[in-house]
């Protein structure tokens, strides 16, 4: 079974840049869990969401032909549309930002539907410590490679997590493609 796939230049480094330096001028909502509960125990990072941000459509177009085409070769999953918004989230060692083990697939309307999970590394290596993105498709844990720009895609029920950022700040972006129930 395929679990995990990664791809090492989905973003250049400079596009990684200009989507931080987008995110950072939008105003950042604190992490919600699927569904409204705050809980900082869980997650804590801040958040902004890219429909929100202007002059980010660009970003949105290449996430739908990165998606598209990891789906293609790759997972071959029915998958009919991006119902939620793209996210960029910051983690920050200030907080010890983090977001504990859990799978994508929610109670809402759209969490309910999300089937393929993407995140991209923003943030250059030299900008944190801690940080690992850590997908568990068994008994062996996955660390997602780190490198600015490294896309890696996995089936939303998986269980993963973001370890705590010691140093630094990291930042990511996650988008949700959506489809009919798996069967
Ligand atoms: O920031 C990451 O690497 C993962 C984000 C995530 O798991 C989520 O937003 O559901
Ligand atoms: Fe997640």
């Amino acid at each position: 079974m395929i679990a995990t796939h990664s791809l090492s230049d989905a973003f250049s480094p400079t596009e990684c840049d200009r989507i931080r330096a987008l995110a950072d001028v939008a105003p950042a909502a604190d992490a919600r869990l699927v569904g409204t509960r705050r809980d900082h125990n869980q997650r804590r990072a801040e958040l902004v969401w890219l429909d929100s941000v202007e002059g980010a459509d660009w970003v949105m177009d290449r996430i739908v032909d990165v998606v598209r085409a990891a789906n293609r070769a790759v997972f071959g999953f029915d998958l009919t549309e991006f119902a939620e918004s793209a996210q960029v989230a910051r983690y920050g060692a200030e907080r010890e930002g983090h977001f504990d083990w859990h799978a994508d697939i929610g109670d809402g309307p759209h969490a309910r539907r999300r089937k393929l999970t993407m995140v991209v590394q923003l943030s250059p290596l030299s900008d944190y410590a801690g940080g690992t993105l850590e997908i568990m498709p068994s008994a062996g844990v996955i660390k997602a490679p780190r490198d600015q720009g490294t896309a890696t895609l996995f089936p939303s029920f998986l269980l993963h997590r973001v370890t705590p950022v010691t140093e630094g700040a990291r930042q990511s972006l996650t988008i949700w493609a959506h489809g009919p129930a798996f069967r």
